[in-house]
């Protein structure tokens, strides 16, 4: 299943043709656009309460037409029984959609009020101050009212884009904006990325998507999508009988600097446990001769090592000695599939020719930055990174000819051509040392058994988040989860996937 996700200007214009369509032929009155967002939203609030509450709804409609969403809110719950009131953000040139849709709050039981100090006991916020027309940081009592819903403990719903949040990138409006931290959005139209990388995976909470009947106006293909298994279903096989090791692929990762053995051991348990046939530590200092936890794995010297026909995963716990340099420089050149993280893409950051050397590698190649690395690989600052994730995943991707995942919250998937897909599995028990070599790990595992880049990344990602997941669903984080933990559940959950494509 596609889960498109549409920037601004694509849903301005869809918004466009949605409304020449819907309003009478020959006709200019308001489009029914803004009736139907106002219902869906209502209804949505009565799902989100388990019916009609007897506690008061404050309703907060800012200047534009996200306060028309909020005022057909306010009036359809208030006409359905519901005690409503609603603080209005009132704007100078109204459409004409919200002109008609504050007559009706007016016209209705909703009591209009100008601040929100007797609404503490209400049981639910629905906030419709801004949603993709937000112009700038949150200031005066828009502000004001954004820190207030902050210390709500009811359901806060957004509608369309939790306000302060840029509905395109993700992050909040500043600099030093705010932005409603929402339990749940409903957002019109088509989804949006914004709603699922960097802040907006704080922010938006339960995200629930409603067309509002502008079926078939869709046409400008999304470039961005959310992942989902779907996405690499078609390289999801289960064994052959008739197999072996070989069948399975060689991973080598190249790691082992001295005082760092562990997370190139981590990287290698990930490949093992993702199911790589033969797994190898090629270590760039003397080091462990042996995990005594997994002893499938071989550790060999790396200035000896026979990288050719293997999948390389590049970085784990590498350094930036000499040799290091040198032994990466290697299988740069070569032309096997390759996965380049930690240490490589700082020491590919340093240089331009080992930079223009990996674009220009012959195999699969894919790249697992943290917004640190991106940025040192981009010549801007991690915030630069973080202000725009999509976009500078795509950056990045063209500039290395590469498929890049950008860690993070939403981890942004990238490809040379543009295309980006966000993942939505995972959670904060991700934020420990040894969770991104054990990602890379997995990327190898999977470019080692022949899948293209661009699935090895969608799968890799979407496995180590549903990982994470099943660790916490069964109490082992997210305080205190560890990278260690990772691989079984990485294996658990790809045979799962597995066994539910073949089912398929
Ligand atoms: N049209 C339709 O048919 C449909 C529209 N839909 C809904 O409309 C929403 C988009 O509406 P929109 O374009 O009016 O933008 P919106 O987010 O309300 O904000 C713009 C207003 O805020 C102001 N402003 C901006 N930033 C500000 C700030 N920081 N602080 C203070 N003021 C600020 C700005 O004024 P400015 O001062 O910039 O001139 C302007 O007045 C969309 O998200 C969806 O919810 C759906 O119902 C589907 C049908
Ligand atoms: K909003």
């Amino acid at each position: 299943m596609d889960n498109p996700l549409y920037s601004v200007a694509q849903i301005r214009a869809i918004e466009q043709a949605a409304q020449s369509q819907l309003r009478p032929l020959g006709t200019s009155g308001p489009s029914p656009l803004m009736r139907r967002a106002g219902e869906a939203a209502s209804t949505y609030a009565l799902e989100v309460l388990g019916g009609l509450p007897t506690g008061r709804i404050l309703v907060l409609a800012g200047p534009g037409n996200n306060g028309g969403d909020a005022l057909e809110v306010a009036a359809n719950l208030a006409n359905l029984g519901a005690n409503v009131d609603v603080v209005h953000l009132a704007g100078t040139a109204p459409s004409p959609e919200t002109g008609h849709a504050l007559a009706r709050a007016q016209a209705s039981r909703a009591r209009f009020v100008s601040d929100v100090a007797d609404c503490n006991g209400c049981c639910l916020v629905v906030d419709g101050l801004f949603g993709i027309g937000l112009a700038r940081p949150l200031a005066g009592q828009a502000r004001a009212l954004v820190e207030w819903t902050h210390g709500m403990a009811c359901p806060v719903l957004a509608l369309d884009v939790p306000s302060g949040l840029d509905a395109d990138t993700g992050s909040v409006v500043g600099p030093d904006g705010v932005a409603v931290r929402a339990t749940h959005t409903i957002t019109f139209l088509g989804d949006k990325p914004g709603l699922h990388t960097g802040d907006g995976c704080d922010h938006a909470g339960r995200v629930h998507v409603n067309r509002l009947g502008a079926h078939g106006l869709h046409t400008e293909a999304a470039h961005a999508r959310l992942n989902a298994p779907a996405l690499f279903a078609g390289c999801l096989a289960p064994r052959r009988n008739n197999s072996h090791k070989g069948t399975y692929g060689d991973v080598a990762v190249l790691g082992g600097a001295r005082g760092m053995a562990g997370a190139g051991i981590l990287a290698a348990r990930a490949a093992l446990y993702a199911g790589a046939g033969r797994v190898f530590v090629a270590a760039v200092d003397p080091g462990p001769g042996l995990d005594p936890l997994q002893p499938e794995i071989m550790f060999r010297d790396a200035a000896g090592f026979a990288f050719d026909g293997r999948t390389v995963v590049a970085g784990p716990g590498m350094g930036d000695s000499a040799g290091a340099t040198h032994l990466l420089s290697k299988v740069i050149d070569g032309t096997g599939p390759l996965v380049v993280d930690a240490d490589a893409l700082n020491l590919c950051a340093a240089s331009p020719d080992l930079a223009a050397r990996l674009a220009a590698h012959g195999g699969e190649v894919v790249i697992t930055p943290h917004p640190l690395e991106a940025a040192r690989l981009l010549g801007v600052t991690a915030a630069v990174v973080q202000a725009d994730r999509l976009e500078n995943a795509r950056e990045l991707a063209e500039r290395l000819d590469a498929v890049v995942v950008l860690k993070g919250a939403g981890s942004v998937i990238a490809r040379p051509d543009g295309e980006v897909a966000l993942n939505a599995t995972g959670n904060p028990g991700l934020a420990t040392g040894g969770t991104g070599d054990v990602l890379a790990g997995l990327v190898g595992t999977l470019l080692g058994q022949g899948w293209p880049a661009w699935e090895a990344a969608l799968a890799a990602t979407w496995l180590h988040g549903a990982a994470a997941d099943r660790l916490v669903a069964g109490g082992a984080g997210p305080i205190g989860l560890t990278a260690g933990e990772l691989p079984r559940a990485i294996r658990a959950e790809l045979n799962a996937l597995v066994a539910d494509a073949a089912l398929a």
